[in-house]
């Protein structure tokens, strides 16, 4: 099969080369394809922030090279590492990263782009070094939530100053050392809050201790993943969190300590097979990710039993997962309290479905990196849908749709979910197509060959 229309409307770009303005294809036959994916964002960005901490050199084999993972590897070398890299094995696979700890100094203004986990995780590392560091971002960057992760900091000892508000531009005015100790916070604007504390507590005097106060904390699968990969450095770290997810915790405490050196194969981002695995599902075709892992702490693997629900076939195999798409799209009702960055593809796919979704637990998305539940309901009514916005997320009614210019605003995710309807809808044009390097690199590449087979 081949896709009717992969034009390009517009080649000037900030973000990769991708092109600006994107005709999205439509897909005129089932797909059938094998999709590699690239490395984890979220584990990526961890190795990084854990490798700077550590004892010894790290590497780190298939690593995410993407916008959030390159601006995390600049801002851990300004702040001391080595970072250098390493040749992949297998010629076809991305270079690896080493990473080399050094003392930790001052940087800055450390660029922190759109990336939740660059703006987040890196304020308690630069607290932990000489002098002082200077964060700042994209414009709507210095919109995200960042105040009770501050808050937090000055509780364990660290200075930072701000204009108040707790956004970006803040500096925190490291002294070499980082005394430690119990904070109380909120944290149910976003699980990085926690996250940042934990990777970067074993090197404060007295290690830290972090009780969350307020409604539950979202995304249990990304604080899995961090107690996870601390454990894997040979950090001791302790959590009321059940290691299963579902379960968001209240209370974490991690030893003062060394942190290990790491040699670590990054997985493939699950979140991203998303749009890919969606695209199965929408066009009643086949989608194949290989490398898929057996176990995982990665929020995606929530796909399995998302797709399965509405009405794919979904196989996991050691070789891979296989998705098939059946005779039709059933619509959901799914709490994605837990694996919100799923939400803009499900939403596509809702939209696309046979009967309604509630899509709910997703408040937080307001926070991501534009307000996801306005501009996912925004843009699928400009196409004729029929989406309302609730106090904690979505209800999708889905009629027919006609094509028309789907505003992205700087979200990979947006770009994405409009590429899984322009798979069924004629004439979707997706704006700044190149905002999927955040995460993605060559996103528009990737499909066009899916669609290719
Ligand atoms: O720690 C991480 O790697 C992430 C945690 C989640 O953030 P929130 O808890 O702010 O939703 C997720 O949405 C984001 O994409 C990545
Ligand atoms: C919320 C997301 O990203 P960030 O890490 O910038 O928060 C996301 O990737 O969906």
């Amino acid at each position: 099969m081949s896709p009717s229309a992969s034009t390009t409307t517009s080649t000037a770009t900030s973000t990769g080369g991708a092109p600006l303005d994107w005709a999205a294809p439509l897909s005129e036959a089932p797909v059938d394809a094998d999709v590699r994916l690239p490395g984890s964002k979220s584990l990526t960005n961890r190795y990084l922030v854990l490798a700077a901490l550590a004892e010894g050199p790290s590497e780190l084999r298939a690593p995410l090279r993407s916008r959030d993972t390159l601006l995390m590897a600049a801002a851990v070398a300004s702040l001391g590492a080595r970072v250098s890299d390493v040749p992949a094995s297998d010629p076809t696979e991305v270079p690896g990263w080493r990473v080399e700890p050094g003392a930790l100094r001052g940087a800055g203004p450390l660029d922190c782009g759109l990336a939740g986990t660059v703006m987040r995780f890196l304020p308690p590392v630069a607290a932990l070094a000489s002098g002082g560091t200077t964060f700042d971002g994209d414009p709507h960057a210095r919109t995200r939530p960042m105040a009770p992760l501050l808050g937090a900091l000055r509780d364990l000892g660290a200075r930072v100053d701000d204009d108040g508000r707790g956004l970006m531009p803040f500096t925190v005015r490291g002294t070499g050392h980082l005394p430690g100790g119990r904070t109380v916070m909120d944290a149910s604007a976003s699980s990085q809050f926690v996250s940042a504390l934990l990777l970067a507590a074993a090197r404060s005097d007295a290690g830290v201790e972090v009780v969350h106060e307020g409604e539950p904390v979202p995304s249990a699968p990304h604080l899995v993943m961090t107690q996870q990969v601390l454990r894997d450095a040979g950090v001791e770290v302790e959590s009321d969190l059940a290691t299963t997810g579902g379960a968001s915790g209240t209370r974490w405490r991690v030893a003062p300590g060394r942190v290990g050196a790491l040699d670590v194969d990054v997985e493939p981002d699950l979140s991203n097979a998303a749009p890919f695995l969606a695209a199965a599902l929408v066009t009643g075709g086949r989608v194949t990710v290989p490398g898929w892992p057996q176990r995982t702490t990665q929020a995606g693997d929530a796909l399995r039993d998302l797709l399965d629900e509405m009405g794919a076939d979904v196989d996991l195999t050691p070789e891979g997962l296989t998705v098939r798409g059946g005779d039709g799209v059933s619509g959901i009702d799914a709490d994605l309290h837990d694996v919100g960055e799923l939400t803009p593809v499900l939403a596509a796919v809702a939209a696309l479905a046979d009967t309604p979704t509630r899509l709910r637990g997703i408040a937080h998305l307001r926070g991501h990196e534009t307000d996801r539940l306005a501009a996912l309901a925004t843009e699928l009514n400009a196409l004729g849908g029929d989406v309302s916005e609730t106090e904690d997320g979505l209800l999708i009614r889905p009629r027919p749709l006609h094509g028309g210019r789907f505003s992205t605003y700087g979200d990979h995710r947006m770009a994405t979910a409009a590429a899984v309807l322009g798979l069924a809808v004629p004439g979707v044009v997706v704006l700044d197509v190149g905002t999927t390097a955040k995460t993605l690199p060559d996103f528009p590449g990737l499909w066009t060959g899916m669609l290719a087979g």
